[in-house]
């Protein structure tokens, strides 16, 4: 090994364990904060909070693109006491995530019912006044926020939505009680925990070797294609569930299954998705479309799909009454897997 080659593997070796070192820090200090009570109030006072109205996220606009504003504890008492609201109300947020400076990071909701309050939804047009935003849909905004406030807002979204939606016990029909950090609810009258739930569902590419399959909703944008989407049964596996779904929406088999990545998907409530590529069994490529799903499902070739990527929609409608072919923006796993299957193709394409 020459003396450079030692100083950058030490240099790499150092990073390493100072991202992984950081890394574990700000993991353990969140395990704490959703076992230890105490400790996740201690993080209050210390935090900031993102706010929410009736599943809304609030909002700032700057140059083409959505910011988060986060707020102190004292900003939100202060808040709160403006509206009329008891600062216990603070009690219904629940954590989303820290910095690395383990600054820890909640969400509270001030449009949905609190246990903390009788008149529990707090006037909406004066809280965007007086918070300087505005309470903006997520499925209308997630696009415009940078990575990493899509993803917190999304995770905060799905949480907060769970929260609401499991206030009783299922058994006892007794009022459920949440952690303080909103990790588990649990029902005092006989202790069943109950933990925040997300639905798995697959992606799948389905290739041909030369050409991919891409389907639209009704409900899709005009224009909009995407890889096949579907949840996951009960008691199935990944490969199952493609192998079902492929079959009912297009009415193929595949098979040389392979796993890409995965992705939070803040709709319909909740969803990991979990992306793979797969081919068509040799010579099987006809299309059977299972209208009760999709609209229309078709083949595409890689020179197709590779300029779709790079047009942003939504599109208006052209002269001809017909809308451009389009693809998922950037931040949809769907847009990643298709990304991926354009690249490996030219990859195999060139000379060896
Ligand atoms: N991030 C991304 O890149 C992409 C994400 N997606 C997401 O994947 C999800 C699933 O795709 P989709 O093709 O619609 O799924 P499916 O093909 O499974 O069809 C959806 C239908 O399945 C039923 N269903 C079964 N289990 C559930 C459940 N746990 N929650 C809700 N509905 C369920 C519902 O039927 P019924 O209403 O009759 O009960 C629903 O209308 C979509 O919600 C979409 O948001 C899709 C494409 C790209
Ligand atoms: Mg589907």
């Amino acid at each position: 090994m020459s003396l450079y080659c030692g100083i950058a593997c030490r240099r790499k070796f150092f990073w390493c364990y100072r991202l992984l070192s950081t890394y574990v820090t700000k993991t353990r200090y969140l395990f704490e904060l959703k076992e230890d009570d105490d400790a996740c109030k201690k993080a209050q006072q210390t935090g900031a909070f993102y706010l929410f109205h009736s599943l809304a996220p609030l909002l700032q606009t700057s140059a083409h693109q959505y910011l988060a504003p986060r707020h102190s504890l004292l900003e939100l008492e202060r808040l709160l006491g403006k509206f009329g609201q008891d600062a216990q109300r603070i009690e219904d947020s629940v954590l989303i995530g820290c910095s690395e400076q383990q600054e820890a990071w909640f969400a509270l909701d001030l449009g949905l019912d609190s246990s903390f309050s009788i008149s529990a939804s707090l006037h909406k047009p004066e809280m965007e006044t007086e918070l300087k935003g505005s309470f903006i849909e997520l499925r209308n905004a997630l696009f415009q926020l940078n990575a990493r406030d899509a993803s917190l807002l999304s995770t905060a979204q799905a949480l907060l939505r769970w929260h609401d939606a499991h206030q009783f016990c299922s058994r006892s029909g007794q009022p459920t009680k949440k952690n303080v950090a909103g990790s588990k609810r649990v029902c005092p009258s006989n202790n069943i925990i109950y933990y925040p739930q997300m639905a798995p569902v697959v992606i799948t590419l389905v290739s041909d070797g030369t050409r991919c399959l891409l389907a639209r909703q009704s409900s899709f944008p005009k224009g909009m294609y995407s890889a096949l989407a579907g949840f996951c049964d009960i008691g199935e596996s990944v490969e199952e569930t493609i192998r079902r779904e492929v079959a009912e929406e297009v009415g193929l088999e595949v098979e040389s299954l392979q796993y890409y990545a995965s992705q939070h998907w803040p709709f319909p409530s909740g969803s990991l998705m979990i992306a793979c590529h797969a081919t068509v069994k040799p010579g099987q490529t006809e299309i059977q479309v299972n209208l009760r799903e999709l609209e229309t499902a078709a083949w595409f070739s890689h020179d197709d799909v590779a300029t779709a990527l790079k047009r942003k929609g939504p599109y208006t409608q052209q002269q001809n009454g017909t809308f451009p072919f389009w693809l998922p923006p950037k931040l949809a796993i769907s847009h990643q897997l298709i990304k991926e299957w354009v690249e490996k193709q030219i990859c195999s394409s060139l000379p060896a």
